[in-house]
């Protein structure tokens, strides 16, 4: 994208404070005062407080895995960077745009419809950006009219087959004159990223892009999309509900992951601090849950019982006061209960960051209680607030 002042160095996209929580939107919300829905015995749903608090840069050539348990906040984080979902409060920039104040038209130094070509999404769903009642060729060339209407048809066409077969779907002249239901998913999962990058974008959003796929197909996706990055210098943001996933990605292209637990990131770092040298106890728990990263330990650990106090995940609705992970957390003090830990750094590592207070030396935590099972104090943090007012 031409724009004066953009900077190679600057992060693609910048994340400042962001939170994203859902109102209800429902008729009952929007109409009915609170004593009406109180006398007809009617609960309205609570704000869900998807992410919360997040400050994250995502460079060019980047790549970042964004793992957790469903419901932790991945797809709301992932869509809030690639300006398909409004924040709540905080900022996110597109090289140094606020992307919501361009599409707002308060910053005239680019148009929001570049930035959408920017920034693009592929779904867990191939099919679902696919049209079913068009042939490859036909699909393919949707983005290429709307985005590079200077070209014929027989240069369509060329660039067309030469994606094909760049990414293993040969012969393309046969190939592209298939029908959507005609390929199997991980023909569909290519023609899908073939679409995303034909508009050369700066970002793809893959949501859970390999989950739906056969195991053994996986990995040849997973090589395909990071050759594709790699071949194309364009960032990756690769949501995950599988931490071996993420490990692979991340590993492969020298990129990140991050944790995320209740709508917060809690700890992020390369793969290899991630998976060998892992520092908050949310992250243990899902390298627990995850036995293929260590076939050797796998028979063992699985005798084990997963390290937390309790399974349940709160609610994202009302999720609890200080870390949210304090309530299942088996390192837990009392001082997790009261105050939110910041990112800090892991051991000196300025690439390795934990949201968990047993980072710092000298913090309070040390010397507050320990939780125990008995101890542990499910009030979410609102209605803390509220006995302490009352
Ligand atoms: N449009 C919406 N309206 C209301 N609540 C929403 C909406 N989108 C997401 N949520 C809620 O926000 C929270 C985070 O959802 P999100 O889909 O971002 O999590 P996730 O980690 O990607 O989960 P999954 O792996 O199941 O997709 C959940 O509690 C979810 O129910």
């Amino acid at each position: 994208m031409s724009n004066s002042n953009t900077n190679s160095n600057d992060p693609v996209v910048s994340v400042r404070d962001l939170k994203v929580h859902f109102e209800d939107t429902s008729m009952l919300n929007a109409m009915a005062p609170e004593w009406v829905s109180d006398k007809l015995g009617l609960e309205k749903d609570p704000t869900v407080r998807a992410v919360d608090d997040i400050n994250l840069d995502l460079g060019e050539n980047d790549v970042l895995a964004l793992v957790g348990e469903s419901g932790s906040g991945k797809t709301t984080l992932g869509k809030a960077m690639v300006g398909l979902t409004r924040p709540s409060h905080g900022s996110v920039k597109y090289r140094g745009h606020d992307i919501w104040e361009v599409r707002d038209g308060d910053d005239d130094g680019t148009t929001f419809e570049e930035i959408r070509r920017s920034l693009q999404i592929i779904h867990q769903d191939p099919g679902a950006a696919l049209n079913p009642y068009r042939s490859v060729l036909e699909n393919l060339e949707v983005p290429l009219k709307r985005w590079h209407p200077d070209l014929n048809f027989a240069e369509r066409r060329g660039r067309i087959h030469q994606m094909l077969e760049r990414t293993g779907i040969s012969p393309p002249e046969d190939y592209s004159n298939r029908y959507v239901h005609q390929l199997s998913g991980g023909e569909q999962q290519r023609v899908a990223l073939i679409r995303s990058l034909l508009v050369e974008p700066e970002v793809i959003l893959a949501d859970e892009a390999v989950s739906a796929l056969d195991v053994s197909l996986r990995i040849g996706v997973m090589d395909l999309f990071l050759e594709m990055q790699d071949l194309f210098d364009t960032s990756f943001i690769f949501i995950s509900h599988d931490l071996a996933n993420a490990r692979y990605l991340a590993g492969k292209s020298g990129g990140k992951i991050g944790v995320m637990y209740l709508g917060e990131l809690v700890e992020i770092g390369t793969a290899e601090e991630i998976i060998q040298n892992p520092q908050h106890p949310y992250t243990k728990v899902l390298q627990w849950a995850t036995p293929e990263l260590d076939p050797e330990r796998a028979e063992e650990s699985m005798r084990e019982s997963p390290p937390v106090r309790k399974i349940d995940i709160p609610d994202a609705t009302n999720p609890p006061s200080g870390c949210r992970f304090h309530t299942r957390c088996p390192e837990a003090r009392e001082a997790c209960k009261q105050e939110t830990p910041d990112l800090y750094e892991s051991g000196g590592d300025q690439h390795h960051q934990t949201k968990c207070f047993r980072e710092i030396d000298d913090h309070e935590y040390w010397q507050s209680e320990e939780l125990t099972d008995d101890g542990i104090d499910d009030t979410p943090a609102s209605d803390q607030t509220d006995e302490a007012s009352s």
